[in-house]
């Protein structure tokens, strides 16, 4: 899709493609339609990050916790959306030993106890390895650090989604 292709779009067609870049989080969409004609991808990826970043910290622990955990049950069940289940695919999370499950599931589960919210990574930027190493080291931050972490995360999730929807047309550089 290019980009003025996009800013044609109407509302309803707006949001069935863009609904689901931040995860069941259409609002975001819905938030940034008012911003449109938007320049490129880039510009509509920060009219997101815009709308998240001025969220009150409880809005924050909201986008989190609509996150499905990493080879949680909803991955064990088959029951993510397509984009998460593709992302989570992409970081080798289907192919980790028992152990590597046991360790992911027992450390989300103390994440969550601690924060009140999930660990969330950008699972297609980071290799099983790294997300196992990322959940271990971010335990140990504050629920204060660890909501900032979470929603860089999810702009970096968002950006990625965004680019699979919308051509990057470098042409007006
Ligand atoms: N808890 C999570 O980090 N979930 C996810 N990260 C992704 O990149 N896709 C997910 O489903």
């Amino acid at each position: 899709l290019s980009i003025s292709l996009v800013n044609e779009l109407n509302y309803e067609d707006f949001i069935g493609r863009f609904g689901n870049v931040v995860e069941h989080c259409s609002i975001c969409a819905a938030a940034v339609w008012r911003n449109r004609p938007f320049r490129d991808v880039h510009h509509l990826h920060q009219e997101i990050c815009s709308f998240m970043d001025l969220l009150p910290d409880t809005g924050k622990e909201g986008v989190l916790r609509l996150h499905p955990d990493l080879a949680g049950k909803l991955a064990e069940l088959g029951s993510l959306t397509q984009e998460s289940t593709a992302e989570q695919k992409a970081a080798g999370l289907d192919t980790m030993s028992p152990d590597e499950k046991q360790l992911l599931r027992e450390t989300n589960i103390k994440y969550r106890e601690k924060f009140g919210f999930p660990f969330v990574i950008c699972a297609r930027q980071n290799k099983k390895e790294a997300i196992l190493k990322g959940i271990v080291e971010r335990l140990e931050h504050s629920a204060a650090e660890e909501l900032n972490i979470g929603i860089e995360e999810v702009k970096k999730i968002c950006l990625l989604r965004l680019l699979g929807i919308v051509i990057d047309d470098k042409s007006h550089m």
